[in-house]
């Protein structure tokens, strides 16, 4: 039995132990659920297995006390031995097996090659032509350079159109040249661009005999491949310590009319002839492709995350015994109280209900790509709505629900051996990358201002299926609530708000006021739609993936889950149904979501073991699987670099003058 599965160990802590015995289904059957299939669930517990094999791939020191060369550092050496290992731990051609190898090994604080993994080739596979493909993505993808993608300047970075870097075409020479004319034109951001990478695919206003043709990709080397030394005419370096990704070297980049060759713009849709002649691409966002790519798989990201907060919150909740309930011969476990099972339950809910969601939009991107390679490009305006509202709600509720669990866990949350606000500050920086929220909301609130106007112009058939609800009437709304009638009072929520909102920015417009004044007006109020409308898309897609499952005892405790999902949210969005609910409706709703609190309890500790995140992944003292967390935590402690001498430097410098001057 491996140390991941539901198994119970000797010297297992016998809190955590009951917790497993009391679970009603088996947490390997859910783990091929939530990793969409046994075979990948399967491989991911090998891999872990081969990892802890290889003592090389651990920590040298927890993470928390190294300094930010130590982690920049560690992410390097940790690299290069699983390099040396790679054909041993996963089939290299797996992206996903990489994906898991990485975070298990490397953590979630940043390495060299997680934007090149993440974004780098993929601008390639969607970017460069088949004879760009031919001359870079094998070089990549054997590693032999390392690259980054260098989109967000320092003064720009939500608005691209404003973006200042300019890549000016040469018909002479047939070169580009790339220049950075201001301080706010230098890159600032991009992952691994600091101090990793060699290559960067760059995002330059692409200028022709005067002309601007708007934001375009180019691939640029940027250091020497032999001394890794930069280029002339490239000034980089790294932006400095952040919230979190500390073991990552953001960076800033500047050009100095640094000249490439013309095949360097990355033309499988958009093309400069030798004579400057520009080629258009099939359309006008194609470039913002790799974007669409990272939102795409953010759910199911952002998911893993909150799930990794709440591995830890839950377990240690189990163990963590504090004052009484009836028996007050023994202090109860904290999991016990209603109040710690609403702070954690709705968001396990949540994180199994991004994950889902998240199987579903990478399904859309996946079909996306291929029809854009095609030459059908008409699914990108839908599925851009889709992923910005998506890549909003989820970054801001994992924030939400994982704030939550640190506060669970009492005062060892706010140690880093609960390992918890590391977690927090990479999931926040997600509310912020790939499209800060506000705008993202903004960009969904275009696209259902749109369909509404559709709707009044009589065009309801033509809405596509997700927006389709807009265009129906007000259902009653059964007492007798299943997830489905919870569908449609959040349908209705979404409905109602989204028409307000609208109405609102026509009124303000039809007033007199610019466009653009009337959207500044309304947009709180679209934000408010944009949001409700993901919400729905999340809700409806949990529900189809439930009624999908097979395993029986897996569906049952999904639809438990389920109801607490449906339960909570609707709740939790109360003031956008006052109209279609009334207030013996909301009270048994609430009663409902206390019930499947209740309902949920036992088979807490499996939900969260399930996602099968090992301690090497985890890191946490206080979530280990084991559940000894007292004599871990001390141990810890005792690691400290600080505990290495008992008088420090510090006191016999500067506290014991002090003291010795105060006694005279
Ligand atoms: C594989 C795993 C992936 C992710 C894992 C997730 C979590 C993992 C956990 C840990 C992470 C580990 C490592 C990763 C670490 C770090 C971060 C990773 C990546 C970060 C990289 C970046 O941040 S790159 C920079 C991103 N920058 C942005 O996102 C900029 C945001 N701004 C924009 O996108 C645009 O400016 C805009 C969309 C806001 C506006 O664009 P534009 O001005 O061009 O357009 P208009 O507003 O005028 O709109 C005109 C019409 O065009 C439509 N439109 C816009 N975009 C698109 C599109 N892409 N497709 C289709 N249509 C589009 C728009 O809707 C308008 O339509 P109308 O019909 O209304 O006219
Ligand atoms: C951890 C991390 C990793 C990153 N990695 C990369 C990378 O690899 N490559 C890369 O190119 N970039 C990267 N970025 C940059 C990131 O993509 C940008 O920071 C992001 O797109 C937001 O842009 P901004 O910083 O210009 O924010 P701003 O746009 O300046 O946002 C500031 C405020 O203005 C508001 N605002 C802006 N425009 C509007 C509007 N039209 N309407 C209403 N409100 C508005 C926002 O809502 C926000 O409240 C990274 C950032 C972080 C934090």
């Amino acid at each position: 039995m491996t140390a991941l599965n539901k198994s119970i160990e000797p010297g297992d802590s016998p809190d955590l132990t009951e917790e497993r015995a009391s679970g009603t289904f088996d947490t390997n059957a859910m783990a091929a659920v939530i990793y969409g299939s046994d075979k990948f669930a399967q491989r991911r517990r090998e891999i872990s297995e081969a990892i802890s094999k290889i003592p090389e791939l651990a920590d040298s020191a927890p993470l928390p006390f190294l300094d930010r060369f130590g982690k920049v550092t560690e992410g390097s050496r940790k690299l290069s031995v699983i390099l040396e290992n790679i054909d041993k731990l996963i089939d290299p051609s797996s992206y996903e097996e990489g994906l898991h190898l990485y975070t298990e090994v490397m953590g979630m604080e940043g390495h060299p090659l997680a934007l090149h993994e993440v974004m780098f080739i993929p601008a390639l596979i969607a970017q460069a032509s088949d004879e760009q493909q031919v001359k870079w993505l094998g070089r990549a993808r054997r590693r032999e350079i390392i690259g980054c993608y260098a989109q967000t300047e320092m003064g720009h970075g939500s608005n691209l159109r404003a973006l200042e870097t300019t890549a000016t075409y040469s018909p002479e020479t047939q070169e580009f040249i790339l220049h950075s004319p201001t301080i706010t034109s230098l890159k600032w951001w991009p992952g691994a661009l600091g101090k990793s990478a060699n290559w960067a695919v760059v995002v330059a206003n692409l200028i022709i005999r005067d002309k601007n043709y708007g934001p375009h990709p180019f691939m640029v080397q940027l250091r020497d491949e032999d001394s890794h030394e930069p280029l002339p005419g490239i000034t980089v370096g790294d932006i400095g310590p952040k919230m979190a990704f500390n073991g990552g070297d953001n960076g800033f980049l500047g050009f100095r009319n640094y000249r490439i060759p013309r095949e360097y713009l990355l033309n499988r849709h958009a093309k400069v002839e030798a004579d400057g002649r520009y080629v258009k691409p099939p359309h006008a966002k194609i470039n913002h492709s790799a974007m669409i790519r990272v939102r795409s798989h953010m759910a199911t990201g952002q998911g893993a995350l909150l799930a990794h907060a709440l591995v830890i919150a839950v377990r240690y909740s189990a163990v963590r015994r504090q004052g009484y309930l009836e028996d007050k011969s023994r202090e109860v476990k904290v999991l016990d109280y209603q109040t710690q099972q609403h702070r954690l339950f709705p968001s396990i809910a949540r994180a199994y209900a991004f994950i889902f969601c998240g199987f579903e939009t990478i399904r859309l991107y996946d079909q996306l790509l291929i029809d854009v390679q095609n030459g059908n490009t008409s699914g990108m305006a839908d599925l851009h709505a889709l992923t910005s509202g998506l890549k909003s709600v989820v970054t801001y509720q994992t924030g939400e629900g994982i704030e939550q669990a640190r506060m669970a866990c009492g005062g060892h949350g706010y140690s880093m051996a609960s390992y918890i606000s590391e977690i927090y500050g990479v999931a926040i920086g997600g509310c912020t990358y790939e499209g800060e929220n506000m705008v993202m909301l903004l960009q969904l609130g275009r696209y259902l201002v749109k369909s509404i106007e559709m709707i009044q112009n009589g065009k309801s058939r033509e809405l596509g299926p997700m927006v389709a609800y807009l265009a129906e009437n007000e259902s009653e709304i059964d007492l007798n609530l299943g997830p489905n009638e919870y569908l449609k009072v959040f349908e209705y929520a979404a409905r109602n708000q989204t028409w307000r909102a609208t109405e609102k920015f026509q009124k303000l417009r039809n007033s007199g006021m610019s466009n653009e004044k009337a959207w500044n007006q309304a947009s709180v109020e679209l934000t408010r739609a944009s949001r409700l409308h993901t919400r729905l898309y999340i809700m409806s897609t949990f529900i189809n993936h439930v009624g999908s499952i097979v395993d029986q005892k897996v569906k049952g405790v999904l639809i438990d889950l389920l109801n607490v999902h449906v339960t909570y949210e609707v709740m939790d969005i109360g003031i956008y149904v006052q109209g279609l609910l009334s207030s013996n409706q909301m009270d048994l709703i609430r009663n409902q979501l206390y019930v499947s609190l209740e309902t949920i309890r036992p088979n807490a500790v499996s939900l969260v073991d399930s996602f099968q995140i090992s301690d090497m992944q985890l890191r946490s003292v206080l979530g280990r699987r084991d559940g000894n967390v007292y004599e871990n935590l001390f141990k810890w402690a005792k690691s400290s670099p600080l505990n290495k001498t008992d008088v420090l430097p510090s006191v016999t410098q500067y506290l014991k003058p002090m003291m010795e001057k105060s006694k005279l």
